[in-house]
């Protein structure tokens, strides 16, 4: 059995989330997938929605087997846990797969990282990322 482990934001979900899901459990045969806590989103805007929401969301999706809100300090710690095989990041995510690697190496988890597919995000209409979503719902709002 192949487990895969996926994590992000997953602010506001939108059919791009829903695609890197369907990308990662197709890469294995159970899927994880760790809701980063809003205290250690810093790299762009906090989400709106509170962790426990936002997990309950993804835990609802028929693809996902498990999904649980991240450590609050050590991202490597629910990986010790749940011991995946693949860590899929998405396509966009600004982590460095090289960097992740290593650390798994020195902490002697026998897992790889590969990179998720993009959803047609610039051909596309529809609006496949949180923060287009919530820059239209202040210019049509507010
Ligand atoms: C392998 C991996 C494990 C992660 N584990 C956690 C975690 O345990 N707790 C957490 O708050 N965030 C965790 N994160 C999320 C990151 O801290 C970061 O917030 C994440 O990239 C969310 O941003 P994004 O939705 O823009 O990708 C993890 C990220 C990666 C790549
Ligand atoms: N259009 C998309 N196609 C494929 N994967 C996507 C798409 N949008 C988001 N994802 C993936 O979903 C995961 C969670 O993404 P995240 O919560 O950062 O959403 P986002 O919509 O990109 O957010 P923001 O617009 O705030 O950057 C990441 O791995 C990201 O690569």
């Amino acid at each position: 059995m192949t487990h895969v482990l996926a994590q992000g934001t997953f602010d506001l979900l939108h059919p791009g989330h829903v695609h890197y899901l369907r990308d990662a459990a197709e890469m294995g045969d159970r899927l994880s997938v760790i809701i980063a806590r809003r205290e250690n989103v810093t790299h762009k805007q906090k989400p709106i929605l509170p962790n426990r929401q936002r997990r309950d969301m993804i835990h609802a999706l028929e693809m996902v087997d498990h999904a649980r809100v991240g450590h609050p300090e050590d991202i490597f710690a629910p990986i010790e846990e749940l011991d995946p095989d693949i860590i899929a990041l998405g396509y966009d995510q600004h982590h460095d797969d090289a960097a992740i690697e290593a650390e798994l190496d020195r902490r002697g988890i026998d897992c790889v990282v590969r990179r998720a597919s993009p959803l047609d995000p610039e051909a596309s209409e529809e609006l496949l990322s949180t923060g287009r979503i919530i820059e239209r719902i202040c210019e049509e709002r507010c």
